[in-house]
């Protein structure tokens, strides 16, 4: 079953740029990642982390070798395929992107809109709901210039779970936050996890949170050098 291992790669070797230009960024990647499980990749600046999470999470072309998300082959695929298959992601990236004329609410409601969920009520519920979780219940009326970092960084993090993804791809989402923010953030996506199958897959520089994830992975030079349990 394709939420058995929701991620797939295999083969993967990817390039930018042309000509003399041309750098390979990632050699002969493979990784399965388990569903409901918590993934993170490491390794030092320009080892291919983000490549490879932008590649699993639809956001780029695969040009060699194979992806399968959620039991579908990225490699080739059209693009109604890959919206269809963006609307069971969420994505948490460093640069929040939040919507500055939109207040904190308003910013995670538009996580659900995507989603194309209809009932406005239940979608505020949800909304609402989330972001008390990440402990933003005081906060949901402000816009982003009115937040912290951490705070932003959380209605990011809510935007993404709101409508219950089934695989969440982030990159760096502790990296603006306190340890304690940051530890609650990576427990309520183990907790996703466990509670509804929520898989993650996630970049990480931050060292705090390495003991609470259930897979470590090291890439280094675009290959993977390490994968452990810690
Ligand atoms: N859009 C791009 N155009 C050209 N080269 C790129 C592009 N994106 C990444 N690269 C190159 O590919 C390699 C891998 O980059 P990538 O961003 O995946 O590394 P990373 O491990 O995520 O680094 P960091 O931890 O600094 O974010 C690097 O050599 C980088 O310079």
């Amino acid at each position: 079953m394709a939420e058995d291992v929701p991620v797939e790669v295999s083969g993967l070797n990817h390039w930018f740029g042309r000509g003399e230009a041309r750098k390979q960024a990632l050699f002969d990647v493979n990784l399965k990642v388990s569903g409901g499980s918590l993934t993170v990749l490491v390794g030092p600046s320009g080892s291919g982390k983000t490549t490879l999470l932008t590649l699993a999470g639809c956001l780029r072309d695969v040009q060699e070798g194979s992806v399968r998300l959620l039991g579908q082959e990225l490699k080739g695929a059209q693009s109604d395929l890959q919206r269809t298959l963006r609307r069971r992601l969420g994505f948490i990236f460093q640069a929040h992107n939040l919507h500055g004329s939109l207040t904190a609410l308003q910013n995670v409601l538009m996580g659900l809109q995507v989603h194309g969920r209809s009932d406005p009520q239940m979608q505020t519920k949800a909304a609402r709901h989330t972001l008390t979780l990440l402990g933003l219940g005081d906060r949901m009326d402000y816009l982003p210039d009115n937040l912290s970092g951490g705070q932003k960084q959380r209605v990011a993090v809510a935007r993404a779970l709101v409508g219950n993804p089934d695989v969440v791809f982030a990159d760096e989402p502790t990296a603006a936050l306190d340890r304690e923010s940051g530890a609650t953030v990576v427990q309520m996506l183990k907790r996703l996890g466990q509670v509804r199958g929520t898989t993650t897959v996630m970049v990480t520089h931050d060292n705090r949170i390495l003991e609470l994830v259930d897979r470590i992975v090291t890439l280094e030079d675009g290959r993977i050098v390490n994968d452990t349990a810690p």
